[in-house]
């Protein structure tokens, strides 16, 4: 077990530079996941620290420990990979047994040491399956007691459940959890599904074309993303484009100008400083809610129903706001206010706490 500090790390390939310069520091026996979409660099980043990858600049430790020109077999690192990359012609006793047969530990030791983590992940009665007769769930515990029985400072984990059916993902989820926090390991998980990622993770870091967007708890993604980026990769976010203004309760508070309308938000800490310009308004379609036009109501811009979806724990709703964009509100099941319908006007409601970010 030990903490990683990613201290800089840039890699390219070629002229293609897919880590600027990055910095992450994971405490010991933390959970992290490295999030984003195609190409952002997270199997990158997981292979610089698994010592697939040399960078180009900077530094990794393990504790204090630097292991940047560190040899991947020397770094005490368990890796569970999308495909499982078990060997086929293994049995899942002889798959888990590899790295304690490698590491040359006594037999009677590696026998109870297997069972105890074939036990541990529910397979101790396939000990002797090979990897073609088992299903892709069982494949992926095999993979994963593999990577924890040499007891790893450092788990490492890409896409794991990706090839799995949706019910054996959730299940998984648990099983992983499970062992990693009872081991204690720090561990690193590469997904590009975001439930994946909230229900998960200690922290979350969003990548961005080889950069961190943004690192957090997964509330404080979801509830403060720091720009545009981060709020629609977390969930769904209405992310529109307005004009600021200082507002007379002064910063962090600040006015803003949608759809014809004068409105108030909070500016995002950095921005408060310089209230007047160009913001975005990220506003997510369940913080919104929806009225019948009426007078002097602060906060409500005017448009017409575009669109009603219902989703049974929730409506969903396309607004056509008047001389402005589309917004997108939703509504959960057993929220008392009267519901409408394509065409009727409505008067949409904006919290006071939607944040305004720098454009
Ligand atoms: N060995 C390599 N040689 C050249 N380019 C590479 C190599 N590995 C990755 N890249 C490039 O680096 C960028 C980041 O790739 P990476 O696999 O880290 O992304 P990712 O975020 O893990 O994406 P995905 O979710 O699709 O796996 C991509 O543009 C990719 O084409």
């Amino acid at each position: 077990m030990a903490s990683i500090t990613i201290d800089g790390i840039v890699k390219q390939f070629g002229g293609n530079t897919v880590l600027q310069n990055l910095s992450l520091h994971i405490p010991d026996g933390a959970f992290y996941t490295l999030l984003g979409p195609s190409g952002c660099g997270k199997t990158t980043l997981l292979r610089c620290i698994a010592g697939f990858y040399e960078p180009d600049a900077g530094r990794l430790l393990f504790d204090k420990d630097d292991v940047t020109r560190v040899s991947t077999h020397h770094r005490d690192i368990g890796m569970v990979f999308q495909d499982y990359a078990l060997f086929p012609d293994k049995t899942a006793f002889d798959n888990v047994a590899y790295g304690l047969r490698a590491r040359r530990v006594a037999k009677p030791e590696i026998s109870r040491r297997v069972t105890e983590a074939l036990d541990k992940v529910g397979l101790g009665a396939l000990a002797d399956r090979y990897p073609a007769q088992m299903s892709g769930g069982q494949r992926q515990r095999v993979a994963l007691a593999r990577a924890l029985v040499i007891r790893p400072r450092v788990l490492l984990m890409d896409e794991p459940l990706s090839n799995l059916d949706a019910k054996m993902r959730l299940q998984m989820r648990d099983v992983i959890l499970d062992l990693v926090r009872e081991a204690g390991i720090t561990t690193v998980f590469v997904t590009h599904d975001q439930e994946e990622a909230l229900a998960m993770s200690d922290r979350i870091a969003i990548m961005d074309r080889g950069r961190i967007a943004q690192l957090g708890t997964p509330e404080e993604l979801y509830g403060t993303p720091v720009n545009a980026y981060v709020a629609d990769f977390i969930g769904s976010a209405n992310v529109l484009q307005v004009k600021t203004s200082a507002s007379s309760e002064g910063a962090p508070h600040v006015r803003y100008e949608l759809a014809g309308h004068t409105l108030n938000g909070v500016a995002d800490a950095a921005d408060a400083a310089a209230p007047a310009g160009a913001g975005v308004l990220i506003a997510r379609p369940e913080d919104l809610s929806l009225m019948a036009p009426a007078p002097h109501v602060p906060n409500a811009v005017l448009g017409q129903v575009l669109r009603r979806q219902y989703l049974g724990f929730k409506t969903a709703y396309r607004i056509q706001l008047d001389s402005g964009p589309e917004i997108r509100v939703e509504l959960h099941a057993g929220n008392t206010v009267a519901d409408f319908h394509q065409g009727d006007r409505v008067q949409v409601l904006v919290p006071a706490d939607c944040r305004v970010v720098a454009a």
